[in-house]
């Protein structure tokens, strides 16, 4: 890759959309050129958002395809259905697309319709459009044209079962995911639940029968295990505003595995998977504003239970530092580029 990245974010007052400018303003090789948005178009970025004062010198402009087809890459930090209306005649115009949303991440388009209530406006993108979680598709995303970035809990969630599923040593068919999340993974549009005084001080799970994130880790986890998975996946609203901590549950099925070694093995010079040491217990806060997975891994009292726990930050390593980690890959750059700095404290 020669010369910058001109890149176009379309949904860029979203928590996700404006994540993506905090990091690629500082990105040394990234020209933000267009960024959209329907409900603030004409004002400055740096208006609406005084965080950004000084690093992004650029006004909101409505999404219309011809103008983000002067871009090299377009990033969708949109809702669902969006970006498989536009990214069509984007790919056509030599422009390559990330989407932060789930058009392009299940395979099925008959399931994509049942989990997302429509049909799939553009199914003949599907085999093509590579599930950007990079510990695992790091080869195709490097020249994948359309990368569908995976969801917060996918991200965090498979990350935990991979080492176990690909090394063969747990029951597939037993995989429980008890899952927490902080409330900036609802957007920011305004909605009832996530207001202070109904999210504050309280904890509930929600979408228990069924959540659209269930066919998507799915979907990983058999591809890691060779063949079907029984899942149960709950996710929960904690009261914090980022994060994610998945803790995860397999029943062990080989003998004399240790469980360290393989995680350390397998996430081995991985640029955004911890591992921690033995017994740690990897806190929501030790990854606030980071793009990293901090997995640590248990088997309470040495019976046959394995217990993971993994954290990520659901804007970062769960959306927007992720998607940054896939422009890198795309691009030929050194994927810590933009990424490469500590979480913040307290
Ligand atoms: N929040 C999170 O933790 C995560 C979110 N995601 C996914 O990323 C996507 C964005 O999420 P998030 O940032 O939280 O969402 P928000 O609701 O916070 O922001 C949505 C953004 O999209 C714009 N937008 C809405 N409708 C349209 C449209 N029809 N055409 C163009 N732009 C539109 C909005 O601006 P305007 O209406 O002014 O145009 C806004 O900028 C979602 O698909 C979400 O599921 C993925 C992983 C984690
Ligand atoms: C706390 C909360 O509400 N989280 C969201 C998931 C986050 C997300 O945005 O997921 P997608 O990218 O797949 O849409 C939810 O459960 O719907």
């Amino acid at each position: 890759m020669s010369g910058v990245i001109q890149v176009g974010v379309v949904g860029a007052t979203g928590y996700t959309g404006v994540e993506l400018l905090r990091l690629l303003a500082r990105h040394p090789e990234v020209r933000l050129r267009t960024v959209t948005s329907r409900g603030e178009a004409g004002r400055a970025v740096a208006e609406v958002f005084p965080s950004l004062r000084g690093f992004v010198d650029l006004r909101y402009e409505a999404p219309e395809t011809e103008r983000l087809a002067a871009c090299d890459l377009v990033f969708f930090a949109t809702p669902n259905g969006t970006a498989m209306e536009m990214a069509p005649a984007l790919l056509d115009a030599g422009v390559r697309v990330i989407d932060l949303a789930a058009d392009f991440r299940l395979r099925d388009a008959a399931e994509w319709a049942r989990w997302y209530g429509r049909e799939h406006a553009c199914p003949g993108l599907l085999a093509e459009a590579v599930y950007g979680l990079p510990e695992v598709a790091r080869e195709r995303i490097r020249t994948a044209r359309l990368v569908a970035n995976p969801g917060c809990y996918p991200t965090a969630v498979q990350l935990g079962f991979l080492p176990l599923l690909e090394a063969g040593v747990v029951d597939p068919a037993w995989l429980v995911a008890d899952c927490k999340s902080g409330v900036s993974g609802a957007g920011r549009g305004a909605r009832v639940d996530i207001l202070l005084a109904e999210a504050a001080d309280s904890m509930k799970a929600y979408a228990v029968a069924g959540h659209r994130h269930w066919p998507e880790i799915r979907q990983g986890l058999a591809a890691a295990a060779g063949g079907e998975v029984g899942l149960t996946f709950v996710p929960h609203l904690a009261p914090m505003i980022r994060g994610i901590h998945a803790t995860l549950y397999a029943r062990l099925t080989a003998r004399d595995v240790d469980l360290q070694e393989l995680y350390a093995s397998r996430y081995a010079g991985e640029p955004f998977v911890d591992v921690m040491p033995a017994g740690s217990h990897p806190e929501t806060r030790s990854v606030r504003g980071a793009n990293v997975c901090r997995i640590a891994v248990h088997r309470p009292g040495g019976g046959d239970t394995v217990v993971v726990c993994a954290v990520i930050d659901n804007l970062v390593k769960g959306a927007a530092g992720q998607a940054v980690q896939n422009m890198n890959l795309m691009f030929g750059l050194d994927e810590r580029a933009g990424l490469d700095q500590p979480a913040l404290m307290p």
